[in-house]
């Protein structure tokens, strides 16, 4: 097959903007166009000023710089770009179905049937259509059907390549891949359709990262890899709330077992709870799977890793409530972070929100800075939760004032100015270099530390006279059990 030289992707998110910035950086002579319905997303990938970028990455902005203009463009002209284009890549949006059936569990494929629809419309001649987006096991099959009843004399190849980036590392993920998974059909026109998207990434990717299987192992091992991925840190917060009960450090315990080289160090890091738009909604969907199978065994084992992981955002908050005297109303808490993990302005699951719902039902006053989320998201973020509850949790109404009890704030001290509790909810690097003797000295007393993300010196904490609590270290909780 002769070498791919246009490429299209449908959606400029966080997984199309950053892999076909990549895909055009490492393959000069590719022209890759990535299109959105969504003029503002658009816009902002072509201003002139890379801080504006509608994706925070870094290193995203200096791939941006270099094939902008030469070999990457953004538009808003799907039909245009499907037409020019030899392959299309499928990036949209997979979320949980919020209605009908399925709803709280499915993956909504409704804007990835469109993009099916459309290609079919368009297409004006054989194209190879590529899955981006992480999708349910055997979708390929519904996205043929739909290109085959209505392309007329066209021809259509459907590949599946799950992106496995992480944000806030994405650039690197992209450029250093541990793999790059392809599955397609098994017969010649699929091998072959295989083969032309090999040869893109083998421009930077050794041979033997890139991985061929038929398309429904491609399919399912995405979903696969984020429920392994995701259950390592719901195992490990699980073991942090037996730390509490019994002093043993969970920091301590991730270290030792993650020197067995069988079970690794990475992704045992115990938090206030995993995020992110895709562990939950992938777990959730392959719950579903699992029951649309008739599997229900297989589908609880998987539920609870969910289960888990909302106990843990709740034990967080009920902490913060119980220490503070069993009431939070009316005092003020501040927030460090609202992205789900640091290095990223995505906020979509992060536990803060959830966090955020249990206090204000308490009536908290809510004092957030976070170096890279906009207030708007914020509150956006509460009335989608408001709206999709999600967690026997978050269920109870909020006051009806509740958007005058969150205020946020442009810089963190002013957040932590008379707090009576600080609540660290993203691992962001600069919180640990803050200056906290004097934020010590400005908090009403006692002063509380909840770190949930254990990235703060709970020693040297103590030691400026804060109240320090992280996650998995209860010793003084440990000391009271044993005295009692
Ligand atoms: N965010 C992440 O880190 C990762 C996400 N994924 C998967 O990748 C997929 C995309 O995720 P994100 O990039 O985070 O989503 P996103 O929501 O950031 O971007 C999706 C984009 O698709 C656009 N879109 C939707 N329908 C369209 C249509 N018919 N025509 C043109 N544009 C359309 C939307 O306007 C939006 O800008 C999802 O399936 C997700 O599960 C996979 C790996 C990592
Ligand atoms: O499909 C996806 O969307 C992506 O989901 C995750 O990537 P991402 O959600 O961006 O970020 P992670 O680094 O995996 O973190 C997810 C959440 O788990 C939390 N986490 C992670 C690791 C850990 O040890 N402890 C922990 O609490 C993070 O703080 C964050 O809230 C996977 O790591 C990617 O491989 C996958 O492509």
């Amino acid at each position: 097959m002769k070498k791919i030289t246009s490429i299209c992707c449908i959606g400029a998110g966080y997984v199309g903007g950053p892999t076909m910035s990549v895909i055009a950086q490492k393959c000069p002579e590719i022209k890759v166009t990535v299109v959105d319905i969504n003029e503002a997303r658009i816009e902002a990938w072509n201003d002139k000023d890379l801080d504006k970028l509608p994706v925070y990455e870094p290193g995203l902005a200096e791939v941006v710089d270099e094939a902008r203009g030469r070999n990457l463009f953004f538009s808003t002209d799907v039909d245009k770009a499907i037409q020019e284009a030899e392959m299309i890549f499928i990036s949209v949006n997979t979320p949980t179905k919020t209605y009908g059936v399925g709803k709280g569990r499915a993956a909504d494929l409704k804007f990835v049937e469109l993009c099916a629809r459309q290609i079919a419309r368009v297409a004006n001649g054989d194209k190879i259509v590529v899955e981006k987006s992480t999708l349910p096991v055997r979708t390929a099959e519904s996205v043929k059907r739909i290109l085959k009843a209505e392309a007329g004399e066209h021809e259509f190849q459907i590949l599946s390549n799950p992106e496995f980036l992480a944000e806030g590392t994405a650039i690197d993920d992209l450029h250093n891949a541990d793999r790059m998974l392809i599955g397609g059909d098994q017969d010649e026109k699929g091998q072959e359709a295989i083969q032309a998207l090999v040869d893109v990434y083998a421009h930077w990717l050794p041979k033997d990262r890139l991985i061929t299987t038929n398309l429904w192992s491609s399919e399912l091992s995405k979903l696969t890899a984020n429920a392994f991925l995701a259950q390592r840190v719901s195992s490990i917060n699980a073991i942090s709330a037996l730390c509490e009960r019994t002093g043993a450090d969970v920091d301590e315990v991730a270290n030792a077992i993650g020197s067995d080289s069988r079970i690794g160090p990475k992704f045992l890091k115990s938090s206030v709870g995993f995020g992110g738009s895709c562990f939950q909604k992938d777990i959730l969907n392959l719950v579903y799977l699992c029951r649309h199978f008739g599997l229900p065994e297989v589908a609880d084992y998987w539920e609870q890793v969910v289960a888990m992981n909302d106990y843990q955002k709740h034990r967080f908050a009920k902490q913060i409530i119980d220490t503070l005297f069993n009431t939070v109303s009316g005092k003020k808490i501040a927030f460090l972070g609202w992205a789900f993990k640091k290095d990223t302005n995505d906020t979509r699951e992060s536990a803060a929100i959830y966090v955020a719902h249990e206090l204000l039902q308490d009536r908290a006053e809510i004092h957030v800075y976070d170096p890279k989320v906009p207030k708007a998201q914020m509150f956006r973020d509460m009335e989608y939760l408001i709206e999709n509850p999600g967690s026997v949790y978050t269920e109870n109404p909020l006051p009806e004032n509740w958007r005058d009890l969150i205020v946020v704030h442009e810089e963190p001290y002013t957040a932590m100015d008379s707090a009576h509790a600080i609540a660290v909810l993203t691992e962001w690097d600069e919180f640990k270099t803050y200056d906290w003797a004097s934020i010590y000295a400005k908090m009403l007393k006692p002063a509380f530390v909840f770190d949930g993300r254990n990235i703060l010196d709970g020693e040297a904490m103590a030691e400026y006279g804060f109240e320090f609590r992280g996650i998995g270290k209860g010793l003084e909780k440990a000391r009271a059990n044993v005295e009692a």
